[in-house]
């Protein structure tokens, strides 16, 4: 992978590349021998620090300052939406297709996009900023990551992306309880990665990641999770960003 010195890894523990053992082995002790579970645990700790991160707590308080995490997301979701795209592309059967054709429809490009414009113009956010806002780096990196597997066009690779970028989402987002918070800001995005829909979506990607996970061989399977490592670490410095 191209992307280098992330401003993530400047956490105390240090970047998350501490070595796991090969899917193959990893499955044969597993209380759960999914391949979805052996990058996520493979994740540990950026996937926990993610998924308790003070400023995920803080949206679900109803208390975070969401400017410019808002400025920054809407850049990440710009990339995200070309990635599904390549997704529906690079998936190996129409079946396959036809749930990242409808995410990206119904969700990323109608009901999300209009969140972000009301939040936006709420936050009093002008149109540069909607735009082309000065990246800050961890968005140029995660940007970068997201076109590097859109380029590839590997099947394996965009799944494993968007499928942490989703998972690691529903983590914090279903630790909110009701009430939740009134300000549409912070319910709505709390919404939109959470609820039975986003559940199956997100068991949808697990689920492709779980069919061609265990045929990919060792190196392919290495690959993957490269990508959801490098991507969890991103998450991880996104919220470390968002709280400034
Ligand atoms: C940084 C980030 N990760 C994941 C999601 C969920 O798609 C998002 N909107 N932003």
């Amino acid at each position: 992978m191209e992307i280098e010195d992330s401003a993530a890894d400047s956490h105390a523990d240090g970047p998350n590349d501490s070595p796991v053992p090969a899917y193959a082995v990893w499955r044969s002790t597993a209380a759960d021998p999914a391949f979805s579970e052996w990058l996520r645990s493979a994740s540990e700790p950026d996937w926990t620090a993610v998924v308790t991160h003070p400023f995920a707590a803080a949206i679900i308080r109803g208390e975070a300052d969401m400017r410019r995490y808002l400025v920054q997301d809407f850049q990440f979701v710009d990339a995200f939406t070309a990635l599904l795209g390549a997704a529906v592309a690079g998936a190996d059967r129409f079946e396959s297709r036809v749930p990242f054709g409808r995410f990206l429809g119904q969700i990323v490009t109608d009901t999300e996009r209009s969140y972000f414009h009301r939040a936006l113009a709420d936050l009093g956010v002008g149109a540069d900023d909607l735009t082309s806002p000065v990246l800050e780096p961890v968005t140029v990196r995660f940007r970068a990551l997201m076109d590097e597997a859109r380029v590839s066009q590997e099947y394996p690779v965009i799944l494993a992306v968007l499928c942490l970028a989703e998972w690691i989402y529903l983590g914090w987002a279903s630790r909110a309880a009701e009430p939740l918070p009134e300000r549409f800001l912070h319910r709505e995005w709390i919404d939109l990665h959470s609820g039975p829909e986003f559940e199956a979506w997100v068991g949808f990607l697990r689920g492709e990641l779980d069919r061609i996970g265990p045929s990919l061989g060792e190196d392919g399977q290495a690959r993957v999770l490269g990508f959801f490592r490098e991507a969890a670490r991103l998450e991880r410095g996104f919220f470390d960003m968002a709280e400034g």
